[in-house]
């Protein structure tokens, strides 16, 4: 029941013919060139490639831009069974909880700015990356950005009925990606997304919502479900770590240590078989790889929330921990998200740094990625041999957690892997 070999080998056959390359002959294709001849987006400022217009959805959790928008961002967050199960209560419990919790967070985002920066991080990733694929893969232009978050504005309907309004699916065909903005699979954020997106794209899209055009006249999606070791990733986040470094004294340069920081687990997901914390650890090797070998280094864990057992060793404890035993010369690198976030400027530059290691000044945080060019370099490059692969998502994506017992995921792995007949229909 929790492997499914058929929806893996629709993965695997997809990715074999990775080197179809799209006809201009292709019935969906010319179908929604014919039905947008006025509404396709960019048809006006782009020449058109023989397969696009391609929309890009970055997916990622979101945060509050405002401290108004706290409560809103929490109930959600803790109305979604796929990042903290509460059983058949979650509708009563899930509230609660994040009535209660909303005063203490809108605090933190107050002492940030006032709201978190991940939507305009987002947003500027998203249309600076299309704009380079627009370069580097005509055929597919023009590419069209959308940002659909899981908890807070845009959300996933919103999104997913703004890219209808613009044209595509509807009756009209189209391509879309869906694109996590997490580097490593987690089914509590990244399967969460999907699983989302997945529900409006049968609630807006299918059979039930348009009568007869499911799934002819619907977007075509494939996924980008993770990407922990990508080359231009591995190099953004080293050269961060290499400007950071070249701020410490060049006779202590060599005894930094690095602290690779990710967003905690509980163990109960992690001993159901999540592929997060390998994947985290993939990222980290091969940074270090890229530089070297040549500094001490850990991976550790923060941002736990409540009473249940988490993965460690804690980042916080483990800079207490090193400052005690006299090493206080360390870089803090976030490592699982690529913009900053509260985990970033609230706990580890306000409560790791500002607190616990105060007064040590050798205790530093790397940058986010953010607007780095070499990151949004790598990310088109990821969309980029996306689409020439021709794949609905990555093998790995079919695979459930050993542990699964969500219908939800084996649905939502079904629709995309199944997926693959319709971008083959149109190669
Ligand atoms: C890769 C990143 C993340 C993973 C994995 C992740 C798993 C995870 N998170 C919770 C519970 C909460 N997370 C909260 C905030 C939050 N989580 C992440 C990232 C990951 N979470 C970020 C970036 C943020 C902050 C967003 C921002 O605007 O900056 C919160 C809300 C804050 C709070 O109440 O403390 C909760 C709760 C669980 C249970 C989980 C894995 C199952
Ligand atoms: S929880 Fe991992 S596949 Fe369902
Ligand atoms: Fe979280």
């Amino acid at each position: 029941m929790a492997f499914r070999a058929p929806l893996n080998q629709a993965c695997r056959r997809a990715t074999a013919s990775s080197s179809a390359t799209f006809a201009l002959s292709s019935p969906l294709a010319s179908q929604w060139r014919r039905s947008n001849a006025t509404v396709a987006p960019s048809k006006t400022d782009l020449a058109h490639g023989s397969k696009g217009p391609t929309a890009v959805m970055f997916m990622n959790m979101g945060g509050p831009s405002t401290t108004d928008e706290v409560g809103g961002f929490l109930s959600r967050l803790f109305a979604d069974a796929d990042l903290i199960p509460l059983g058949r209560l979650q509708n009563y419990i899930g509230p609660l909880i994040a009535r209660r919790r909303t005063p203490k967070i809108q605090k933190q985002y107050a002492a940030i700015g006032g709201g978190s920066p991940i939507r305009k991080w987002s947003e500027h990733q998203a249309a600076e990356m299309c704009k380079i694929l627009d370069k580097t893969s005509p055929e597919t232009a023009p590419h069209k950005p959308y940002v659909a978050f899981r908890y807070a504005n845009p959300l996933t309907e919103d999104t997913y009925k703004k890219m209808l309004e613009d044209g595509f699916g509807g009756g009209n065909g189209g391509r879309a990606i869906a694109f996590t903005q997490y580097p490593q699979y987690s089914c509590s954020t990244t399967g969460s997304s999907l699983n989302e997106l997945w529900k409006w794209r049968n609630r807006l899209e299918g059979k039930r919502a348009t009568g007869e055009v499911d799934p002819e006249g619907a977007i075509t999606w494939s996924v980008i479900d993770r990407w922990p070791i990508h080359e231009g990733l591995v190099e953004a986040f080293a050269q961060n770590i290499e400007k950071t470094l070249a701020t410490y004294p060049p006779e202590k340069r060599d005894d930094v240590i690095l602290l690779f920081s990710a967003h905690s687990l509980p163990m109960s997901v992690v001993n159901r078989g999540d592929p997060y914390p390998a994947e985290v650890a993939a990222t980290v090797y091969a940074v270090m790889q890229r530089l070297g070998m040549k500094h001490q280094y850990r991976l550790v864990w923060q941002s736990q929330v409540g009473p249940q057992p988490w993965l460690g060793a804690q980042t916080s404890d483990t800079v207490k921990n090193l400052i005690q035993k006299g090493n206080t010369d360390m870089i803090l690198i976030p490592i699982a998200f690529t913009s900053d976030h509260i985990e970033t400027l609230y706990e580890v530059d306000e409560e790791i740094i500002g607190e616990d290691a105060k007064g040590y000044d050798g205790v530093k945080r790397a940058e986010s990625l953010n607007g780095n060019l070499v990151f949004i370099k790598a990310l088109a490059d990821i969309a980029k041999a996306h689409l020439e692969s021709g794949s609905p998502c990555s093998p790995q994506m079919t695979l459930r957690c050993p542990g699964c017992v969500s219908e939800r995921c084996l649905a939502q792995k079904e629709f995309f892997a199944g997926q693959a007949k319709e971008i083959q229909a149109q190669a």
